[in-house]
């Protein structure tokens, strides 16, 4: 009887089973030939692999180095390559207005649905719907405003602060402090800051009192799925996957990770709802004190308070922390990479580190003098080393995907509605076209004086470490304000120098043998070192 059913089940099975896989295999066949041949991106030149499948791209993410091979492959094939079945990557400044540029027809990409950080709220960062997203930044740009920034200055430089005092702790006889991994160290400074700014108290990470510094490795860790996701618009674009993203991000992760992420879930959960019962429980504005004439708050102060100038409406408390939660995110890891980035350059190159000093000391008679404000940004020697170093070790250097809404044209080349289109942040930052000797970290590249306007304007014209448009960064002005502050206070009274044992850490060769400070792309980077040593320098 068994086996008459079993001969009964093989007889109907195996037929279907041979049927079903020669389907898939003839479907498989048909798009492949359909893509390589007869898409209407087919005449665009890339590598084969990708103009198949998206699985290439999300290969190199999931490598981390997806930005530094598409600076390759643009030296390869040009200026316009395919990167995916419906993808395209360019590598020129006219691309960068007419993909990103205001009022295109272009929105964030499908893949960006994955960097949604609850089941079914948005946030300002992972929405790809225009209208939801305008509303949104009308409410938390309130917490960015020219008066709100003024109102950050204290915290920032008290942070700024505890973070010189730290670079000579343990100092030896000859005033040489222990070497410093300033990849962790400028990373407790920027979640400390954010954790000021956004729940109105910082994580003391700097001070390794709080046993929070399992922040960072939550986030860096729950950043590297978000890294690949990104690059995969299935993700974003097939329910399924969607909804089963959470158990594909295992994949990412360890049992500590896990452990950290949901511990700073539940933390900024907390936080939050703490932040926000004080809030309620005070009159608005009764929680300021003064600081330079100015109201002191914290950035929640205002998105709690704030209501779309339009709609006159505000967020629910869910929103709050969606929001809170992506502002701790992209605010830390990438100017802590900025920080590190800067300083690996100006160990680097002793010359550029004595000229900024000599500015700083002709600007400011003692480091306490230093202070955000007017007499900073005249310090335009300081301004340029920032943005070269943005250039150089840009903390967000992949691809920020958009979506053609209608047919489109970009470079001259028509894209069908759907397509994927976008500027790679490194490879353009590195484009011989706009940066002579590229590789090479030159401060007075951004100066009018030395190479004149033209050439000036046309680096700007290639120089998007912020991006551009309506969904540029947000938090540019503090991470101005971190950096400038951070670095001008640093370099005003300290000598440093690498650890001998460790100068090697943290670099990356490319394929032309030449070395740069690394970035690990998962979206925002993760970094190693520089590794240094601090003293405190005196005057001469
Ligand atoms: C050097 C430091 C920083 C760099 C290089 C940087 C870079 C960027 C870039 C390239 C984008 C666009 C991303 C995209 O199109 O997908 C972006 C968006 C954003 N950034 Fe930053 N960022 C920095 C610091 C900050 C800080 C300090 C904050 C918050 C306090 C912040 C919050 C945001 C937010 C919320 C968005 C989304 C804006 C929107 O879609 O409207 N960033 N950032």
């Amino acid at each position: 009887m068994l086996s008459q059913a079993i001969s009964f089940d093989r007889d109907k099975v195996l037929p279907a089973a041979v049927l079903i896989l020669g389907l898939s295999a003839i479907w498989v066949v048909l798009t492949v030939v359909y893509r390589l041949y007869f898409h209407p991106l087919s005449h665009l030149p890339g590598p084969l692999l990708a103009k198949v499948t998206d699985l290439y791209g999300g290969y190199h993410a999931w490598t981390r180095r997806n930005h530094y091979h598409l600076f390759e492959l643009h030296k390869k094939y040009g200026p316009v390559i395919r990167y995916g079945p419906d993808r395209v990557s360019f590598n020129s400044s006219v691309a960068v207005k007419e993909i990103y540029g205001a009022s295109k027809p272009l929105k964030k990409a499908a893949g960006y649905r994955a960097v949604q950080l609850q089941k079914d709220t948005n946030n300002l960062f992972s929405s790809t719907d225009k209208g939801f997203h305008g509303k949104r930044r009308r409410i938390l740009g309130q917490g960015f405003s020219e008066q709100a920034m003024k109102s950050y200055e204290d915290i920032v430089h008290e942070r700024v602060d505890k973070f010189c005092e730290i670079l000579t702790k343990e100092a030896g006889g000859d005033g040489w402090g222990a070497t410093k991994n300033m990849s962790k160290l400028c990373a407790g400074l920027t979640f400390d800051v954010m954790g000021a700014l956004v729940f109105g108290q910082p994580f003391r990470i700097l001070e390794d009192e709080s046993g929070l510094s399992y922040v960072i490795d939550a986030i860096i860790s729950a950043a590297r799925s978000v890294g690949v996701f990104v690059h995969l618009p299935m993700i974003g674009k097939n329910e399924f996957l969607f909804r089963i993203r959470a158990i594909l991000r295992l994949m990412f992760l360890s049992l500590k990770d896990i452990k950290n992420i949901k511990s700073f879930l539940t933390l900024s959960s907390e936080m939050t709802k703490e932040r926000a019962d004080k809030e309620a429980a005070k009159a608005a504005g009764e929680d300021m004190t003064k600081a330079n004439g100015t109201p002191n708050k914290d950035i929640l102060g205002y998105i709690l308070n704030a209501k779309d100038p339009e709609t006159q409406e505000g967020l629910n408390l869910d929103e709050v922390w969606g929001e809170a939660r992506l502002l701790i995110i992209a605010g830390s890891d990438t100017t802590s990479t900025s920080l590190a980035g800067a300083l690996y350059y100006l160990a680097r190159n002793p010359k550029i580190f004595e000229r900024l000093r000599n500015e700083l000391r002709c600007a400011f008679p003692s480091e306490g003098d230093i202070w955000p404000g007017q007499k900073l940004s005249k310090c335009n020697y300081l301004r340029f080393v920032i943005d070269e170093a943005l250039r150089m070790a840009c903390p967000v250097g992949g691809i920020l995907w958009r979506e053609t809404m209608t047919d489109y044209m970009v470079e001259g080349i028509k894209l069908p509605k759907g397509t994927d289109v976008g500027v790679p942040l490194y490879a353009i930052h590195h484009n011989t076209n706009y940066f002579t000797d590229p590789h090479t970290f030159n401060p007075d590249r951004w100066d009018e004086k030395v190479v004149g306007e033209e050439f000036v304007a046309l680096g700007k014209s290639a120089w998007l470490p912020f991006q551009i448009g309506s969904r540029g960064c947000i938090g540019r002005p503090l991470a101005n304000m971190e950096l400038t502050l951070t670095l001008a206070k640093v370099v005003y009274s300290f000598d440093m120098k690498f650890d001998e044992g460790k100068e090697s850490l943290g670099q990356t060769t490319l394929s032309d043998g030449i070395l740069e400070f690394e970035t690990r792309d998962q979206l925002t980077a993760e970094t190693t070192g520089p590794f240094l040593r601090f003293k405190r320098a005196g005057r001469a």
